[in-house]
């Protein structure tokens, strides 16, 4: 046999080939492209807390993936016959095909979202809850962009799978490539010479498609952006150590009233009360598990309580599940800006860079227009002495350099309190002093803090009161000076402050 090169070669300016070859862009970009929305929306049901939510996505995702996409395409080509009103519809091969291919893309695409999800670490999704940022917003600005990027390859991958599939619409006399092929070599019997060609706009598409989503998946890299140092001009440098708070209202800045939380079968502290004062510095100490954290991580709602009202100058801004009180969540969230929170393990935002941390909480909640957002924030990196790195990335700072960031991102919405939660343990102890400086001037400008710390000389140095919390309960609650006070006979806290 005598291989027709210049049939084949005649192949690739034929008419018919170039229009299948649109038919196959458009039915698979299309294809793709909502699979990829609707397979989010099927991920985050997937991951829901309500349980018939998340039973359904399983059950769409278990059926669908089950299903060859053959039994599907003449399932939904035929469709007319049992209900003839969807005839003008599916009856046109696109449109069929497309239905075909969402139902089974969006099964597979949901759990590449659903990997890219879990991939996206808790203290994300907490550090937008303290930015009083919604659900809606949360997913827009901190989750989707992040997921997109881990999902990236694998939906790429997804995308070359469906231009393949495309061949099996031909099954219902869609006019895509592998069809046009057939229809040639039936009528002259070069299958070897028409397949070539059927396999040249195949790789074609698939060559063009991948190179572009390579591009996008640089642009979308931010772990690969160069690091450069900021040479901004500080705007009018504010000491942190002259911006006193008044202090004197008569209700607290923040109370908890008869809290009780557990966690399963351990309960973590129970009918505690705890009132700071506007303008006090309030260290919490104790043993490891003693519920420093969980207190007060259900200050601002991180975590629930199951007992307790929580008060912010004298509203009642969270309540216990089992209180009968309940509070609306637009009250909730209102007042919980007031509260921010520094976390151990910092959680800045990784694809945004330091100068948009700092930024994305006043500009999401329309504080003031841009400009002066974007001069305040540069204002506040320049106290904590970040503003040089303001336009890097997260990784591309210390551990001490992150916390500074996010203490500056905490400080952006102008809190009426700030909580740290053991602000250094996850740092070196080289970058330990550079963050307990800036927690320093800080409580020393009168702001409200709680602090949960380890570093009792630090505690004793920057607090106006130390609370010393066991087993749930606080056993000390005085001045430092009141602690070192304390006849040295040996009992647990003496012990644990080694004083
Ligand atoms: N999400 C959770 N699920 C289950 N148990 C939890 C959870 N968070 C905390 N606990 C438990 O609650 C108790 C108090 O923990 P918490 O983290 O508040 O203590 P801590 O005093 O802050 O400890 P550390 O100083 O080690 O951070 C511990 O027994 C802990 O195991």
């Amino acid at each position: 046999m005598v291989f027709d090169w210049p049939y084949t070669l005649s192949l690739l300016w034929s008419r018919d080939f170039w229009q299948a070859t649109l038919t196959v862009v458009e039915l698979s970009l299309a294809s793709w492209a909502i699979s990829v929305v609707l397979g989010f929306g099927v991920a985050l049901a997937r991951q829901s807390p309500a349980w018939l939510l998340r039973r359904t996505a399983a059950t769409y995702i278990w059926f669908f993936r089950s299903l060859p996409l053959l039994v599907l395409l003449i399932f939904v080509y035929n469709f007319p016959q049992a209900f003839p009103s969807t005839g003008p519809l599916l009856s046109q091969p696109f449109v069929a095909g497309l239905i075909a291919l969402v139902l089974s893309e969006t099964a597979y695409i949901a759990e590449i979202h659903r990997g890219a999800l879990v991939a996206i670490g808790k203290g994300q999704y907490e550090a937008g809850h303290v930015l009083g940022l919604s659900k809606l917003g949360l997913q827009r600005l901190i989750v989707i962009p992040q997921a997109l990027r881990v999902a990236l390859p694998a939906l790429g991958n997804e995308y070359i799978s469906i231009v393949k599939l495309t061949s099996l619409v031909s099954v219902i006399s869609l006019a895509e490539i592998l069809l046009v092929g057939q229809r040639y070599y039936t009528q002259n019997f070069k299958v070897m010479e028409t397949m070539l060609a059927v396999a040249f706009y195949y790789v074609l598409v698939v060559t063009v498609f991948d190179s572009l989503l390579r591009r996008l998946e640089r642009h979308l890299d931010f772990s690969s952006r160069k690091a450069a140092l900021s040479d901004a001009e500080q705007p009018g440098v504010i000491d942190l150590r002259e911006r006193r708070v008044q202090a004197g209202s008569p209700e607290p800045e923040i109370r908890l009233e008869r809290g009780g939380k557990h966690f399963g079968e351990v309960e973590v502290f129970r009918d505690l009360d705890l009132a700071i004062p506007t303008g006090q510095v309030v260290s919490i100490i104790g043993p490891s598990g003693s519920g420093k954290t969980t207190l007060i991580r259900c200050l601002n709602g991180l975590e629930t309580l199951d007992r307790g009202i929580v008060h912010l100058k004298g509203v009642p801004v969270l309540a216990g599940t089992q209180e009968t009180a309940t509070i609306p969540a637009g009250k909730q969230k209102r007042h919980l800006l007031e509260v921010g929170m520094v976390f151990q393990s910092f959680n800045l935002f990784p694809h945004r860079t330091v100068l948009e941390n700092v930024m994305l909480g006043p500009i999401y909640h329309n504080r003031a227009p841009r400009p002066q957002v974007e001069a305040a924030a540069r204002a506040i990196l320049g106290q904590v002495g970040m503003l040089a790195h303001e336009n890097k990335y997260p990784h591309q700072l210390s551990g001490g350099q992150q916390q500074r960031v996010a203490i500056a991102r905490a400080l952006a919405m102008e809190p009426s309190i700030l909580l740290f939660d053991e602000p250094t343990s996850a740092l070196d102890p080289e970058t330990v002093g550079e963050v307990l400086r800036i927690i320093a001037d800080l409580a020393r400008s009168g702001r409200t803090m709680v602090i949960v710390t380890h570093e009792m000389k630090f505690a004793l140095q920057v607090s106006d009161r130390i609370i010393f919390m066991e087993k749930g309960r606080i056993q000390f609650d005085g001045t430092p000076d009141a602690l070192r006070d304390r006849p040295q006979h040996g009992d647990r806290l003496a012990e644990f402050a080694r004083l």
